[in-house]
């Protein structure tokens, strides 16, 4: 049986990678994606084992010790992780696993999985970045800030994935990474 397809959907902080994916999920719920684990508090509605999987700093120290994250990263304050059984059972199943995470940890995820599917979620504009950022209303200004100057460096990286994909419109956006799917699936291995 040949194994599935991985893919990892990332890009800068406020570019809409949640959006877009819970869109997609929407569109295509026969793939299969990822639950991380995290240090950070639930959101109001979020669930354990479905949004996320809650954990203590000493429970993701010991993830970490026992090597059952794929790949983890800080961001703000938090750490969030890949778990790594759920990612290589489901792909020696033989389906596609479908990871959204920052990009620091994608680019983990591409030394351990340089065969997997990399698409970086691009900002129509710095602009408009800058503005979802403040729309969204999470962050303070020095923050956003912070986030803007992160955000300059990690369009740098976009050139070690495999495709780029603009956020103008959340539809479209979604559209072009089915696509994407659907290409790497007939794609002819040499
Ligand atoms: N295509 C779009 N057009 C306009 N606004 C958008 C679009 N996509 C997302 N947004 C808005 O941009 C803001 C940031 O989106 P989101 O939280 O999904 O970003 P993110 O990349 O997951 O951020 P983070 O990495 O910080 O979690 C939200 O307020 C969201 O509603
Ligand atoms: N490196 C990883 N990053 C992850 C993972 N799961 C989510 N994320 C990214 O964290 C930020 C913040 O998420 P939020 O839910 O607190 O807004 C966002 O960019 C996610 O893509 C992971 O397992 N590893």
């Amino acid at each position: 049986m040949s194994k599935g397809l991985l893919f990892v959907l990332s890009g800068p902080s406020g570019v809409g990678k949640g959006t877009v994916c819970s869109a997609l999920r929407t569109r295509m719920p026969e793939l299969i994606y990822s639950v991380s684990a995290t240090t950070r508090q639930p959101r109001a509605g979020e669930v354990d084992g479905v949004n996320y999987f809650f954990k203590s700093h000493e429970q993701f120290q010991e993830m970490i010790l026992n090597d059952r994250l794929l790949e983890h990263a800080e961001y703000v304050g938090n750490f969030y992780g890949t778990p790594r059984d759920f990612v290589e059972d489901t792909l020696n199943a033989g389906n596609d696993i479908f990871l959204e995470i920052e990009v620091q940890g994608a680019l983990k995820v591409m030394e351990k999985f340089p065969e997997g599917v990399f698409i970086f979620l691009t900002p129509p504009s710095f602009e408009e970045l800058e503005q979802r950022l403040h729309g969204r209303g999470t962050e303070t200004v020095d923050t956003i800030m912070n986030r803007m100057t992160v955000a300059a460096d990690e369009l740098e990286l976009m050139k070690h994935y495999d495709y780029s994909v603009v956020n103008d419109e959340i539809d479209l956006a979604c559209m072009r990474i089915q696509s994407i799917i659907v290409a790497e699936h007939c794609k002819i291995t040499k």
